[in-house]
């Protein structure tokens, strides 16, 4: 999840291609209707019930309406995802989700999506992804911590944040960076400075207060061009689900001898 951009696609990719490195078999679930194309074609996917593009053909929508039309109609036919999932109901899944952030946030639709693969006792794990070049601007991340937040709350799904994109920060950003990864509510309030309007400042020690009390949001970084960056997200993802537990024990591989020793 995350909003518009961030590389939820991308994340999908890179972590389909990794664990396919790593021999775990695993399926791509777009819930995109507007998406166009994958790199790894998805074995579940909501353009097979709807696409954005006849509901905004058919019913005159918008982008924004028309998705949101996509999603409630997936959850009218919710036996149609109910069936499509029996067949991976042993299997892990990546689900790839649109950017609209309200989906998440004020909308039950993500909600109800969860509830129905959970009725079906699959585990879940939120990923939220944000871009690491919010840190040049910290009033832009902190409104990104707090959708990551509300996403959290609103799902009530264990949950990872990620801040996406690092191979595009400079080595001074990257090394900045680790102050994020906690978010310290003096970041924002650091950077009031005399020109700020009293009441603006005001606001943000209250944000940054909320942020505070929840004392739940922290990110890890991701960085696709370096493998241990994608292995620590995946093993963290797997904690959350508890995958290693579940996997069966695997028989030890045959020794070969050699006959002439
Ligand atoms: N350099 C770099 N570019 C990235 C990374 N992740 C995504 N991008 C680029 O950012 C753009 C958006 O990436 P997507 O993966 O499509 O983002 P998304 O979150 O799926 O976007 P929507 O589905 O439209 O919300 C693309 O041009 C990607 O190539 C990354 O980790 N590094
Ligand atoms: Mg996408």
């Amino acid at each position: 999840m995350g909003p518009a951009g961030t590389g939820k696609s991308t994340y999908c990719a890179t972590m389909m291609t990794h664990c396919q490195n790593i021999g775990r078999s695993v399926h791509l679930m777009n819930l995109d209707p507007a998406a166009e194309k994958f790199e790894y074609k998805p074995s579940i996917d909501i353009r097979d019930l709807i696409t954005l593009e006849d509901v905004m053909e058919e019913l005159q929508y918008g982008p924004n309406g028309g998705l949101i039309y996509c999603l409630e109609f997936l959850l009218n036919n919710m036996d149609w995802l109910e069936e499509e999932l029996g067949e991976y109901d042993d299997d892990y899944l990546i689900i790839d989700c649109p950017g609209q952030i309200e989906l998440y946030t004020h909308f039950p639709i993500m909600r109800r999506i969860c509830d129905c693969l959970q009725r079906m006792h699959f585990r879940i794990c939120g990923v939220y992804l944000l871009e690491s070049q919010f840190i040049e601007d910290n009033s832009k991340f902190f409104a990104g911590v707090l959708s990551a937040m509300s996403a959290m709350i609103s799902l009530e799904i264990p949950h990872i944040n990620v801040l996406s994109k690092m191979d595009l920060l400079g080595k001074v950003k990257r090394r900045e960076l680790e102050r994020y990864f906690d978010p310290d509510p003096s970041l924002l309030t650091d950077k009031a400075n005399s020109s700020m309007n009293p009441k603006f400042h005001e606001l943000n020690k209250k944000i940054v207060q909320l942020i505070d009390d929840y004392n739940m949001v922290s990110f890890m970084p991701l960085n696709i061009t370096d493998e241990n960056s994608i292995t620590m997200i995946l093993s963290h993802v797997d904690d959350s689900l508890q995958f290693e537990e579940d996997q069966e024990p695997k028989e030890p591989k045959d020794i070969e001898y050699d006959d002439e020793l």
